[in-house]
């Protein structure tokens, strides 16, 4: 099938290499020039398992193109792929000029009937709402579908090539017949559906994971209180098959590109039809509370942070990957900073990504874990790559001002804590060797 797509982010590019691996002739389009010719040269922009392997091998057979030039791939394609950003306006809405753009370029180069594909997360209406503008641009037929994307970002072609389901969202048979047909040798779970509901399907799902986050956060917050083990809880309710192990790790909460932008897109959502998504808003604050954690055990073990040095393990949002939007490290250095501490940042892809966001003169940049930690009063981890999981302990004491180890992604098993003496503060888990000086309400 001849494809193109729309927007070579995380998305639109891993996407466009996937399908092109299936054997369709596939063309991925950017209005970011740099961007393209980054692509073409080989090299690919973003982080991402696999990714590189796949593409040069897709670039080899001839099935996959990169260009700027978004009215010659529209008309070349059968299928259109729409995958450009739907980045949160300030109220949390989600901005929509990047898609209304490309319906606008869609409709005035269609060249024939096509089927046009919206990939990117967009509020219910808006494939309706694209339709409607292509209509406006053009005076041939197309048909238009909803395809939701569920890709994590560190898994995102593994994910791609093995879903879980394929909602095609279309009231066309024949778009739900080639969009079946083009998804055929992923999985046989192809959920074929109404528009509305294929765009519900993609912000429930988003909710309905970030709100078991926050509940094991909560969970974990309170096993600290009564002295039980959250790692233990999740564990026994995860054999539930009624509830299910995945997503119930307590940690600093949730970062990234999709679960913030998109519960509070459907906060808004369900507000601008005057209905109150309570449970949701909760979901929310729990998460943008639960990061500041870490915040108040440094004050437990540390007491006044004025002057302390603080190794910050892990700026990404989660590992492997580069993407540090939304990251919870953000606020925590950015807190750290406020209250006098030296915090001494390191990520193991991460750092360049993070310091276009702060650049502080008082933050160190340091190239590994150890160099982090020497001379530190408490190291926190905050994003788990493994290189900080498998790091050697006792070296790790051995460099440390202070042996305190702050472990906001319970990456530590009680059996590696054993080779120190580490002051030891895991999230939900009972504390080791503490002798709190201080607590301090943070919040
Ligand atoms: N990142 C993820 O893990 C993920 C997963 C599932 C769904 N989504 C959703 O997919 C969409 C894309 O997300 P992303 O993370 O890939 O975004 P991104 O910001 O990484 O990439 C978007 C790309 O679109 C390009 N673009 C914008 N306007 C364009 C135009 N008029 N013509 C051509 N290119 C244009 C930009 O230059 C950019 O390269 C969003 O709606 C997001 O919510 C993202
Ligand atoms: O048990 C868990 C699982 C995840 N997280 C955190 O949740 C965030 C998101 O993680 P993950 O879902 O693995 O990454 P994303 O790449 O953001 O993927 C989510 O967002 C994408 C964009 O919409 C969807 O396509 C995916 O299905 C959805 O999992 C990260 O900060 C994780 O640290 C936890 O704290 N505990």
């Amino acid at each position: 099938m001849k494809i193109t797509v729309i927007g070579t982010g995380y998305v639109g590019l891993v996407s466009g290499v996937c399908y092109a691996h299936l054997g369709n002739e596939v063309i991925c389009v950017d209005k970011d020039v740099q961007k393209i010719a980054t692509l073409k040269a080989g090299v690919i922009p973003i982080y991402e398992p696999g990714l590189k392997e796949l593409a040069d091998a897709c670039m080899e057979s001839g099935h996959l193109q990169y260009t700027t030039d978004l009215g010659e791939a529209i008309q070349e394609a059968e299928v259109v792929i729409i995958a450009v950003g739907t980045p949160p306006l300030p109220g949390g809405g989600a901005d929509l000029q990047f898609v209304e753009a490309v319906a606008r370029e869609i409709g005035a180069n269609l060249n024939g009937y096509k089927v046009i594909v919206v990939k990117s997360t967009v509020p219910v209406g808006t494939n309706e709402t694209v339709e409607e503008i292509i209509a406006r641009h053009t005076i041939h037929a197309f048909d238009i579908a909803s395809v939701p994307e569920f890709l994590r970002e560190g898994t995102a072609v593994s994910d791609t090539l093995n879903p879980d389901r394929i909602v095609i969202g279309t009231k066309s048979d024949k778009a739900a017949d080639r969009l079946s047909e083009l998804h055929k040798p992923l999985t046989n779970q192809i959920v074929i559906t109404d528009i509305r509901s294929a765009e519900m399907i993609k912000y429930a799902s988003n909710a309905f994971l970030a709100t078991k986050i926050s509940f094991i956060n909560e969970i974990a917050n309170l096993c600290e209180k009564v002295g039980a083990d959250v790692t233990e809880v999740a564990g026994g309710m995860g054999l539930d098959k009624r509830i299910g192990g995945s997503f119930l790790k307590a940690g600093i909460g949730y970062g990234g590109s999709c679960f913030p932008k998109d519960t509070k897109a459907l906060i808004q959502i369900a507000g601008n039809v005057e209905y109150d998504f309570k449970l949701l808003k909760s979901v929310v604050e729990v998460n943008n509370h639960q990061r500041f954690g870490v915040i108040d055990k440094l004050y437990r073990a540390l007491g006044s942070l004025q002057g302390k040095r603080i190794a910050i393990w892990g700026l990404a949002f989660k590992p492997d990957t580069d993407d540090v939007r939304e990251s919870p490290a953000i606020e925590i250095v950015e807190r750290l900073l406020e209250l006098g501490a030296v915090p001494a940042v390191t990520d193991p892809i991460a750092m360049s990504n993070f310091r276009k966001l702060i650049n502080h003169p008082s933050i160190q940049w340091s190239a590994t874990a150890l160099e982090a930690a020497q001379g530190a009063d408490a190291v926190c981890l905050l994003t788990e790559w493994q290189d900080y999981i498998q790091v050697d302990l006792r070296k790790l004491e051995q460099v440390m001002a202070r042996p305190i180890l702050i472990d906001g992604r319970n990456a530590y098993s009680t059996k590696q804590l054993e080779t120190g003496r580490f002051a030891y503060y895991p999230v939900g888990r009972p504390a080791l060797n503490n002798e709190d000086i201080a607590i301090h309400e943070m919040i």
